[in-house]
């Protein structure tokens, strides 16, 4: 039997530097396919429909939802985010290893359908450092700012959660921790 790809859960407040080190991770391990998420949300400047996100409505989103396309879905920052069921699925299948950029409450639906995933957390370095790389960041209004710094203190309470914690202070030393925990669980090691 063919051997199924793995699942990689990485989750994180807002700012943390989650999308950053997913794409390192990438260039590191071109093998790894990135799911691309459907969402609500508005595409932010420099943001491709279909490479960053499939941008989707809201009427379009419930309509998957109630036709059970989606693996897992969560309204988080007042928007919808969710995976296909069906890209997911043909993708493990295929033997190829899969990463997941998604909330804790999409995290917790998955490793309750799929044990076997590997859930990895990224921390701030401190919630000042957070807010100042949101506010670095510069795609965010004011409001949406303060938003995502409400929920990140609850989403930072949900860490105990995952398999793999890692503090993204030193980006070079984040990267290398992230892949180390990639290419352990390919090895056997922490898997
Ligand atoms: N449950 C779930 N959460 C998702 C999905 N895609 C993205 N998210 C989460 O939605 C949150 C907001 O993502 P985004 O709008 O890109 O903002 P960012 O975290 O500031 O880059 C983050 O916590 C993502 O991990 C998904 O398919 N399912
Ligand atoms: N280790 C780091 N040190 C300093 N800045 C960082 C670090 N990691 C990421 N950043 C910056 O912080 C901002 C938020 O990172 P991003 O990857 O967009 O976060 P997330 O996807 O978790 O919302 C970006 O401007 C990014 O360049």
């Amino acid at each position: 039997m063919k051997r199924r790809g793995n699942i990689y859960i990485v989750s994180a407040p807002s700012g943390a530097g989650k999308s950053t080190l997913c794409q390192e991770l990438l260039t590191v391990c071109p093998d790894i396919t990135y799911s691309i998420s459907h969402t609500t949300r508005a595409p932010r400047g420099g943001e491709e429909d279909g490479r960053d996100y499939h941008f989707v409505t809201r009427e379009a989103f419930q309509e998957r939802i109630a036709k059970g396309l989606m693996a897992e879905w969560a309204e988080v920052h007042g928007n919808y985010y969710g995976t296909s069921l069906e890209t997911l699925e043909a993708t493990v299948a295929q033997g190829i290893d899969v990463l997941l950029d998604i909330d804790v409450q999409g995290a917790r639906q998955m490793c309750e359908a799929l044990p076997e995933c590997v859930t990895i957390f990224i921390m701030p370095p401190s919630v000042d450092e957070l807010r100042a790389r949101l506010e670095k960041r510069g795609t965010d209004s004011p409001e949406t700012i303060e938003k995502r710094m409400a929920n990140a203190v609850g989403e930072m309470d949900q860490r105990d959660f995952y398999r793999h914690v890692i503090v993204n202070d030193d980006l070079a030393e984040a990267v290398a921790a992230f892949v180390a925990v990639v290419k352990g669980c390919r090895e056997g090691v922490n898997a």
